[in-house]
């Protein structure tokens, strides 16, 4: 129940971020991606709109800019309600509008992380020639960090990257016009973002994946992400590593909307942390279940057992749920050492990755004890089945990718059950696949129901 107290308290923990920039009629980037940034991160998005352009995915069609004094009507109207400590500039259009932003960000003492926007990816001037200049001389000394990508940061700092170390004397060269973080994002050829703290003459690098999706908007809604987690209390480096994420999970969600580059889905983090919980509840019920299950004890494997359930769209190991101590018998019983969280599994997080190579949807796997009863039990239940030999395998490859990728290829199609009568030191196993972990579970209980009956 929501009473006036809670409701207040709530009010008096929010940060008020801010943001400065212009309007996208598509919705992907400008002032409409920063607001869903903002909304989707817990913080109260507010706005000074620079420039209404009339823009879609195939790019900016016209930009219509505000007065300066207009701009300045919207931070004031703000800045004298509420507590704003936090703000962001995106496209600031001119350069009357870029001193106008300095003077507000000094008279109401604003952190401001500004990204350098000069152009659309789809086409479309958004900051003057003439602009550039003061945004060196008057906006970035007085802020807290800016944000340019390797075009941008070329351009303010007058140095060529083609290197790591390029854009580090980039970074240090734009330290000194007075900002005092750096963040260049998207690396020179690899998805590498460089932290910059030029306090301390430190220097952070944030790996990241190249992930294909629609990426409109990317720039935007990562530094409104930034100026959120920093408003939130993070550091510039955990803000840096956090945004990321944000936005990687963006462009994965992304939606194939009009006809040109997609926007950014502002909503796909929080999607995505949805699931992660979905895949968690669902892997911790099917532990459960064999943990309950008295008869499983029978297919607990000598290296014990896990069960893995992957995210959607999971790529690496840290994608898939598991038990991080695994399944093992004791005392006749199925015991569970341990808790389910992500990143838990090697092996069967990489037979269930391996899997979704072929067919997404099959997202877990349990392995168990190699039997002919058993393989005589899936049979009989009528469950696809496949196999590997270990005496095949080629040098230098991972046994799960490769024997999983080998099963699958030979049957034609994920079957159900995949696999191998072991080899030297080498346990033979039995892997069940399935779309989630308690699919997976059931199956297995029931062969372990039915040898139950078979072996007494
Ligand atoms: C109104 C407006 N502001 C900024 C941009 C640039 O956005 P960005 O996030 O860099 O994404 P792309 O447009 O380059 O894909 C914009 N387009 N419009
Ligand atoms: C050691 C081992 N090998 C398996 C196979 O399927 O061959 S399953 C397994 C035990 C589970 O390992 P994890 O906790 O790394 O998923």
């Amino acid at each position: 129940m929501i009473t006036e107290g809670s409701n207040m308290d709530e009010m008096d923990i929010t940060p008020v971020v801010l943001t400065i920039a212009g309007s996208d009629s598509g919705g992907g980037a400008g002032i409409e991606a920063d607001i869903k940034t903002f909304g989707s991160l817990y913080v109260h998005g507010t706005c000074a709109i620079t420039s209404v352009t009339s823009q879609n995915t195939t790019g900016v069609k016209s930009a219509y800019e505000l007065p300066p004094s207009v701009v300045s009507d919207q931070i004031d109207a703000v800045c004298t309600d509420m507590d704003v400590r936090w703000a962001k500039s995106g496209m600031l259009s001119s350069a009357d509008i870029v001193r106008q932003v300095a003077r507000s960000v000094k008279e109401y003492g604003l952190h401001i992380i500004v990204d350098p926007v000069m152009a659309a990816e789809a086409g479309g001037k958004l900051l003057n020639e003439d602009a550039v200049s003061v945004l060196k001389e008057e906006l970035l000394p007085v802020s807290y960090a800016t944000t340019p990508n390797i075009g941008e940061a070329q351009a303010l700092s007058g140095i060529d990257i083609n290197s790591r170390e390029d854009a580090k004397d980039a970074a240090r060269a734009i330290a000194a016009l007075g900002v005092k973080n750096v963040v260049i994002t998207g690396g020179h050829s690899d998805a590498v973002d460089l932290v910059y703290e030029s306090e301390s003459d430190l220097f952070a690098e944030v790996p990241g994946r190249f992930i294909e999706g629609g990426t409109h908007g990317s720039g935007c809604t990562y530094s409104s992400a930034l100026t959120a987690y920093l408003a939130r209390g993070y550091s510039i480096v955990d803000a840096a590593i956090a945004a990321k994420e944000f936005v990687e999970y963006g462009i994965l969600l992304s939606r194939n909307v009009g006809k040109g580059v997609s926007p950014v889905n502002q909503m796909g983090y929080m999607q995505m942390m949805a699931t992660k919980d979905e895949v968690l509840t669902n892997t911790e019920e099917a532990v459960k279940m064999l943990e309950d299950s008295p008869n499983f004890s029978r297919l607990v494997a000598e290296v014990g057992c896990n069960i893995a359930m992957a995210l959607p769209h999971a790529r690496k190991v840290s994608d898939v749920a598991a038990v991080n101590g695994r399944i093992v018998r004791l005392q006749g019983r199925p015991k569970v050492v341990g808790c389910v969280g992500f990143g838990a599994s090697s092996h069967v997080a990489r037979i269930v990755l391996a899997t979704m190579e072929f067919d997404p949807e099959v997202r877990a796997s349990v392995n168990i004890k190699y039997s002919q009863n058993v393989l005589a039990i899936c049979e009989d239940m009528g469950l696809t089945m496949s196999s590997f030999s270990r005496a095949e395998e080629p040098e230098h490859t991972h046994t799960m990718d490769w024997g999983v990728t080998y099963a699958i290829d030979s049957y034609g199609r994920v079957p159900a059950i995949i696999s191998d009568a072991g080899g030297m030191g080498k346990e033979p196993m039995v892997r069940v696949l399935g779309r989630d972990a308690i699919e997976v579970a059931s199956i297995a209980i029931e062969i372990a129901d039915r040898l139950a009956v078979m072996e007494d």
